[in-house]
């Protein structure tokens, strides 16, 4: 069956082909010349090793904000470059038909810019579906059973939490702070107790480092905001936590109001059986514990946080009866 399962996310995107799994998985970042910003030179992993290196004359774009297309053309041409890099592992003349996963929250107009995209790119039909239905597919949860279930997907741009079931929306919470916002206030941070001026690329890969950081301190390079010297900093584990929890707890409450707005039957189906966390944000270290905690039951984290909405959203084109229940 041809086609492709679409993660357009802010930060990054997946493509998935039925039968041949993850053929696209890189960030969601093109570089252009600036006075063609939509036509992209490199796409992905290339174009974001140039963020915060740009030389003069070129510029990275994101063709996503908070997970919707903020811009048509940009959008457009990144669909078309990731399908055609997608394509070097599987050429095909035919045009395709795709599922795109799609925010909870995203509104009618958002939703109609990225099936225009879709259309615009060649794609022979585009449906979309809900990412967190998408990602609970992706983790083998079938959306269609009777059951309530509960998401909390931590993207770049945007943290969602999702109730459904049976089909339907039982209720949403989006909070427009997510992993990229962790990131600047990292930044932020290291600028305002430690004079130290680090690119955007640094301060995610101090954030993902602290992941797997047990003891052992966290050495920064960066430029020394007085004097502009290179200069390192040495930072612990809990420094760093602490510099990110005001930006995480405001996350984690958004995400926890969500329960208000639940039928008490719902909550009672997901105490029993837990709430499913997707997104690379989820990934940060203790933070299922800290989504737990103000729970009050099991987070449990997919498999694969990264391309369950992808995987799911390519599952989804062998179950018309789940987009005809959830997407268009
Ligand atoms: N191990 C990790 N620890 C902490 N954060 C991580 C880790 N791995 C990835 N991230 C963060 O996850 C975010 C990207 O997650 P993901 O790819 O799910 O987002 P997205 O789908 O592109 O965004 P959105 O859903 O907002 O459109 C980035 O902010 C990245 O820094």
């Amino acid at each position: 069956m041809g086609g492709f399962g679409v993660d357009l996310g802010t930060a990054n995107t997946v493509v998935v082909q039925p039968k041949r799994g993850i053929v696209f998985d890189e960030p969601s970042v093109m570089l252009a010349r600036a006075d063609e910003p939509t036509v992209p030179i490199l796409v992905g992993e290339d174009a974001r090793q140039l963020i915060g290196r740009t030389p003069v004359g070129f510029q990275t774009v994101r063709p996503l904000q908070d997970g919707v297309i903020v811009d048509l053309e940009s959008a457009r041409s990144f669909i078309v470059a990731i399908l055609r890099k997608a394509r070097q592992h599987v050429w095909s003349g035919l045009r395709r038909r795709a599922v795109i996963g799609v925010p909870t929250g995203a509104t009618t107009l958002e939703c109609r810019a990225l099936l225009e995209a879709g259309h615009e790119a060649g794609l022979r039909k585009v449906a979309l579906l809900p990412e967190p239905v998408a990602g609970a597919l992706g983790s083998g949860i079938d959306p269609l059973e009777p059951r309530a279930h509960l998401v909390v997907d931590v993207g770049g741009g945007t943290a969602e939490i999702t109730g459904f079931c049976y089909g339907g929306i039982l209720a949403s919470r989006t909070c427009r702070v997510a992993g990229d916002e962790l990131t600047r206030t990292l930044s932020q941070y290291l600028r305002s107790e430690h004079q130290l001026v680090v690119g955007d690329l640094t301060a995610e890969n101090l954030k993902v480092a602290m992941d797997a950081l047990a003891d052992p301190p966290l050495i920064v390079e960066g430029r020394d905001g007085a004097t502009g010297r290179a200069r390192l900093v040495t930072l612990e584990n809990d420094e760093v936590k602490e510099a990110l929890r005001t930006t995480v707890d405001e996350i984690v409450q958004t995400l926890t109001s969500c329960l208000e707005d639940l039928p008490a039957q719902a909550v009672g189906d997901i105490m029993s059986h837990g709430v499913l966390a997707i997104g690379g944000g989820a990934l940060m270290s203790g933070f299922t514990q800290l989504l737990e905690e103000h729970f009050g039951f099991p987070v449990k984290l997919a498999d694969r946080p990264l391309t369950c909405v992808a995987e799911g959203a390519s599952v989804a084109m062998m179950h018309p009866e789940v987009l005809a229940a959830y997407g268009g």
